[in-house]
């Protein structure tokens, strides 16, 4: 399967360095969507990739799916057109908040017959969710965010600060390079306004944690992770990087675990 990337930061070139080495799978990255080529130009010999700047091109080189690791409004901007000619997977789920766009995407994906991918990113347990609220019965969602005080730009800080409290719908606003997870946990379970966000900057942390609270006719949930951050970008988990790289081994396969 050939693997187009619309960006070329720290997730991107995770992706293409375990695929390149990864001589069991039939993954193969091809092309590159970037703003500059010239910044990128190096990506080309060392990944053996096409760069491009103008989607158009970049959708009709030789892909059969399109991974977004860019951020929101490059969601915002190219993924519905993406969607007229291919599958899209999508690490950027902020930008899903947004109930009309989030409409548009859904429905273009319906119109064309393309399959729009949502990783779990840096948490688990969304598949427990999802299915915990599959009746609607589900009373309340939680995630409890620590990270590096650097990370939230707190660098001065030298004891915790919880900095933000509230619904995903406002964290995610306020923080959109930090806090996708709170939209896929609110995507599987209670909805925006409904789950409830705390972030904490921790000048002594060196991982990003994300703790999970939920309860409902299924009982109650609790799970945290302790993410080792990607050291070429550490506001971004390993965990992030490898959820897309798992959703990808998944798209052809026959067998469906943990649905
Ligand atoms: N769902 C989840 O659990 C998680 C989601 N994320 C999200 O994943 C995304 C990628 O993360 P990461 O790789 O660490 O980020 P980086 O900042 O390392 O890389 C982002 C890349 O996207 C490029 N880019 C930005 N806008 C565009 C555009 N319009 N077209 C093409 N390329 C563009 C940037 O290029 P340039 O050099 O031009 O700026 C850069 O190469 C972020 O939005 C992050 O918030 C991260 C962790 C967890
Ligand atoms: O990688 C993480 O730990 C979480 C993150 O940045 C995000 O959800 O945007």
């Amino acid at each position: 399967m050939n693997i187009g990337i619309i960006g070329a930061g720290a997730i991107a070139q995770f992706l293409m360095e375990e695929i390149q080495k990864d001589t069991e799978t039939d993954l193969s990255v091809q092309s590159l969507l970037v703003r500059d080529t010239n910044k990128y130009a190096t990506l080309r010999e060392t990944f053996g990739i096409d760069l491009f700047d103008e989607v158009d091109a970049f959708l009709d080189s030789d892909i059969d799916i399109v991974v977004e690791a860019a951020n929101i409004e490059a969601v915002k901007s190219l993924v519905p057109h993406t969607l007229e000619k291919k599958d899209v997977v999508v690490i950027s789920i902020g930008a899903l908040a947004d109930k009309t766009f989030s409409e548009t995407v859904y429905s273009t994906a319906e119109t064309f017959h393309r399959s729009v991918y949502l990783p779990s990113g840096a948490i688990g347990g969304i598949d427990l969710i999802q299915n915990a609220s599959s009746l609607g019965e589900v009373e309340k969602v939680s995630l409890t965010t620590r990270k590096p005080a650097h990370s939230l730009g707190e660098p001065g800080i030298t004891e915790e600060k919880v900095i933000f409290h509230g619904p995903a719908s406002d964290a995610i606003e306020k923080f959109p390079k930090n806090i996708n997870v709170s939209i896929i946990l609110s995507l599987a379970g209670k909805g925006i306004r409904e789950t409830e966000v705390t972030i904490i900057a921790d000048p002594n942390a060196d991982k990003n944690e994300h703790a999970i609270k939920a309860i409902g006719d299924f009982g109650t949930f609790t799970a945290t992770i302790e993410n080792n951050p990607l050291p070429s970008n550490p506001k971004t988990s390993y965990l992030a990087a490898l959820s897309i790289l798992g959703t990808l081994k998944k798209v052809k396969s026959p067998l469906r675990i943990g649905t």
